[in-house]
């Protein structure tokens, strides 16, 4: 008896229905589909056994299990569709999600070979699965890993932190927001990219810094990199979108151009050290490269770096 691809129903976490590539095997059906890669695959971390097998009527009930597996279809899709990058290793690595971790987990994570999801504990977060952002925020940890691999501490950390709510929005690509779906504390989000004063950072209980000149400089989530990111983000967002900040004049280029410039600078040319004054070089020479040194590009990432006080 083998297995053969099928196409499933499923509801989310929300009460969406939506539809994704999965397997019936043995009368069962499981999250396994052997279409994107070596695979995409999600599994309930209670049970704990790898590709677990959800029944039918299970598979349709567990919301965290449809969108966790929905949300990383669409991710791989993302990054093979704007760059032809084949998973998160470039090489079709298999994309495994695990759900209902922890005890009411307020956390997602990237462990180096997969996505980690709790339920939250329903007062901070909702079921954290359900957001897309989230997957694929995750996921672009582990491009990170693949790529630059950005030490996790200080100013190389709050890179890899920002390149991951970088390319969340891009796949989430309605707004600039980072966990705006899954907030259960009636927060606008957990992050902004748009204005990330907008929000309270929870461990220094200031508002996420918009300038270099506010950046959290104590030992706290590993120097801060949960905290300094927003620095990058905001640069990201007005390369983007344009605006002025700081008496700063950006012009926008968008998103497409955007994305480009943000994974030629991770893909080609920074490395595990770099800092935010390497950043913006980084994003000068890809803007360059893509676009041309005297384009509005290379224009609009000196523009936007001078802006959040990055040189
Ligand atoms: C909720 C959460 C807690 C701690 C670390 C992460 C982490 O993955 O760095 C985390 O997930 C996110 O930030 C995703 C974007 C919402
Ligand atoms: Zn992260």
């Amino acid at each position: 008896n083998t297995a053969h691809d099928v196409t499933a129903f499923g509801t989310g976490v929300f009460g969406d229905r939506k539809m994704f590539e999965a397997q019936a095997y043995e009368g069962k059906f499981r999250l396994f589909d052997v279409t994107r890669g070596d695979g995409v695959v999600t599994y309930d971390n209670t049970t704990g056994t790898n590709l677990d097998v959800f029944s039918i009527n299970k598979m349709f009930k567990d919301g965290s299990a449809v969108d966790a597996h929905a949300n990383a279809q669409k991710t791989y899709d993302y990054y093979q569709d704007t760059f032809g990058r084949d998973s998160v290793d470039d090489n079709g690595q298999i994309l495994i999600s695990a759900v209902h971790v922890g005890n009411n987990w307020n956390n997602a994570s990237w462990n180096g070979r997969q996505m980690s999801y709790g339920d939250g504990d329903g007062l901070r977060f909702h079921p954290l699965a359900a957001g897309l952002d989230v997957a694929a925020h995750e996921m672009s940890h582990g491009v990170v890993q693949h790529t630059a691999n950005l030490i996790y501490r200080g100013e190389s950390g709050a890179l890899n932190e920002s390149f991951a709510d970088i390319f969340g929005a891009m796949v989430d690509r309605d707004d600039w927001l980072i966990g705006e779906n899954i907030m259960a504390d009636g927060t606008l989000a957990l992050r902004s990219m748009e204005d990330p004063t907008d929000l309270i950072e929870r461990r220094t209980e200031a508002p996420y810094p918009d300038h270099w000149s506010k950046r959290y400089t104590g030992t706290l989530d590993n120097g801060g990199v949960h905290i300094n990111s927003s620095i990058n983000n905001k640069a990201a967002y007005l390369i983007s979108e344009g605006g002025e900040h700081f008496d700063v004049a950006v012009n926008g280029i968008g998103r497409d151009k955007t994305e480009q410039i943000y994974y030629r600078a991770l893909s080609l040319y920074l490395t595990r050290s770099s800092d935010f004054s390497m950043m913006r070089e980084a994003a000068i020479q890809a803007a360059g490269d893509l676009y041309g040194s005297d384009s509005d590009a290379v224009a609009a990432v000196e523009q936007a770096y001078s802006a959040v006080g990055v040189y």
